[in-house]
């Protein structure tokens, strides 16, 4: 199976980048991933309602040229649907055995994801209603897809 995370913005931090190498090597011998990182756009700290969305609707255009036809993708917001991390491996090895062998997770930037890219989404993915930064976010995402194939091969780390 292909999963790749496409994102918006670079990952700044090195105590973040460290966990995301790191889930990404113990997941390279269950999937083959690829993240995709689109430039992310300056948000000034005034910014009115309007150009806000603006911004979102930029970033978005950049995600949306991502999406790849026959893939399944699952958008992350905090309005999405919460489950558990054993229903998350449900889901991922049901879409590995279907056809659906190819799943495109989709990070919005710091004012989230537009409307556009929320409409593409097959599945629309919460971790909780609270808010986590995007690059913490990439590094969760990665740990929950980690543990979802230890559930699926059961190996041990979930408890
Ligand atoms: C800083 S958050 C954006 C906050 C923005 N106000 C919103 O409501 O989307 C950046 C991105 O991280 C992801 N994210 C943050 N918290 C999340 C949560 N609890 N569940 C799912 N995704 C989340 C979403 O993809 C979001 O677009």
């Amino acid at each position: 199976m292909k999963i790749t995370i496409l994102c918006v913005g670079k990952i700044k931090e090195k105590y973040f980048n460290m966990g995301i190498d790191e889930y990404s090597k113990r997941l390279s011998r269950y999937c083959k991933l690829e993240i995709i990182e689109v430039s992310d756009e300056k948000t000034p700290d005034n910014a009115s309602m309007a150009e806000e969305l603006q911004i979102k609707k930029k970033e978005g255009e950049r995600l949306l040229k991502y999406i790849k036809d026959g893939a399944y993708v699952i958008t992350l917001a905090i309005e999405g649907k919460e489950v558990t991390s054993v229903e998350l491996s449900e889901k991922i090895e049901k879409l590995g055995i279907s056809s659906e062998s190819h799943i495109i997770f989709i990070i919005g930037g710091s004012l989230g994801l537009d409307e556009a890219v929320l409409k593409s989404g097959d599945y629309s993915l919460s971790f909780s209603k609270m808010t986590f930064p995007h690059q913490m976010m990439r590094m969760i995402l990665l740990e929950q897809i980690y543990r979802a194939y230890r559930i699926i091969h059961n190996q041990p780390y979930h408890k």
